[in-house]
C-alpha cells in the first residue's frame, strides 16, 4: 500500500543563503523537470529568502517551505514568525521540531505539536521531525524515544496530505554516518505502525522521510527501503547537482 506514496525530496538549507547567492536554487528550478517523474521537490531556505524563492518558483516543479514557525498567528513575540506569515510569503510546508531547534532552543514535544497545529491553521503541510541522539541509541532506547516523540509531537486529526514525518537520527545529521538500511527499515516500519494505529487509513498514506547525511552516493539504497517515502536533506541540498541526484535516486 505504501508503495504508491509519491516520494518527497525536501531540502533544509538551515542557516545558509544570502539573496545574492541563489544560483543553486536557480539551477534546481532549471533541473526540476527532469526529476519530476521521480519525486516532489521542496526547498526550505532561511525565512529571509522564502518570498524571493517562491516568486522564482512560480510555475516550476519546486515548492518552497520554511524551517520553523511560532504557534500563534500574531502578537507580541519579538523575532518570531507566524505560520500565516510564511504562507503569505509563499511557503507551502513548514518543518517543525527539527533536532537543532529541540537542542538549541529547548523545544519539547508539546511545543512542536502546537507548531504543527499552527502550520495546519495556516493551511500548510507540517513536516514533523523526530529522532534519537547517540547516547539514547547506545542505551538501546531508539524505539522508545521515537514512540514518545510521535506521541507527543503529532496533533490529533492528521490527514495524509497535511502531515509528513521525518525520521532524523541526531547522530547521523551532518556527520556522514547513516543507519544501515536494515535499521532504517525497522524504525520506519515502527513509525508506519504508529501512524496507522493512530490515524487509521490516513496513516498508511503519510510520507515518512529519512534524514541524516543523505547524499547522491547513498540515496538510492536509502530511498529503496520499505516505508521510506523520500528524504529530508541538509548539506547536500545546498548544491543543485547533489539535490537533483538524490531525487533521481528515488525508485
Ligand atoms: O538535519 C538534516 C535535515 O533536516 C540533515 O542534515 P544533513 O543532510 O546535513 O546530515
Amino acid at each position: 500500500m505504501t508503495d504508491a506514496i509519491r516520494p518527497l525530496i525536501a531540502g533544509n538549507w538551515k542557516m545558509n543563503g544570502l539573496k545574492g547567492s541563489t544560483a543553486e536554487f536557480d539551477a534546481m528550478l532549471n533541473g526540476a523537470a527532469e526529476v519530476i517523474g521521480k519525486a516532489d521537490l521542496l526547498v526550505c531556505p532561511p525565512a529571509t529568502l522564502i518570498a524571493a524563492f517562491a516568486d522564482k518558483a512560480r510555475g516550476k516543479a519546486v515548492a518552497v517551505g520554511a524551517q520553523d514557525c511560532h504557534p500563534k498567528a500574531s502578537g507580541a513575540h519579538t523575532g518570531d514568525i507566524a505560520a500565516e506569515m510564511l504562507a503569505d510569503a509563499g511557503a507551502t510546508a513548514i518543518i517543525v521540531g527539527h533536532s537543532e531547534r529541540r537542542a538549541d532552543h529547548g523545544e519539547g514535544d508539546a511545543l512542536v505539536r502546537q507548531k504543527a497545529e499552527a502550520v495546519w491553521r495556516a493551511g500548510l503541510v507540517a513536516i514533523v521531525c523526530i529522532g534519537e541522539t547517540q547516547s539514547q541509541r547506545d542505551a538501546g532506547r531508539t524505539l522508545d524515544i521515537v514512540r514518545g516523540q510521535l506521541d507527543g509531537s503529532l496533533p490529533d486529526g492528521s490527514i495524509a496530505a497535511n502531515l509528513v514525518v521525518a525520521y532524523e537520527p541526531v547522530w547521523a545529521i551532518g556527520t556522514g554516518l547513516t543507519p544501515t538500511a536494515k535499521d532504517v527499515e525497522q524504525i520506519h516500519g515502527f513509525i508506519r505502525e504508529f501512524l496507522t494505529s493512530r490515524f487509521k487509513a490516513a496513516g498508511a498514506q503519510m510520507r515518512i522521510l529519512y534524514g541524516g547525511s543523505v547524499k547522491p552516493s547513498n540515496a538510492a539504497e536509502l530511498m529503496a527501503v520499505r516505508n521510506v517515502n523520500g528524504a529530508l536533506v541538509g548539506g547536500a541540498s545546498l548544491k543543485a547537482a547533489d539535490f537533483l541526484a538524490i531525487a533521481r535516486g528515488c525508485p
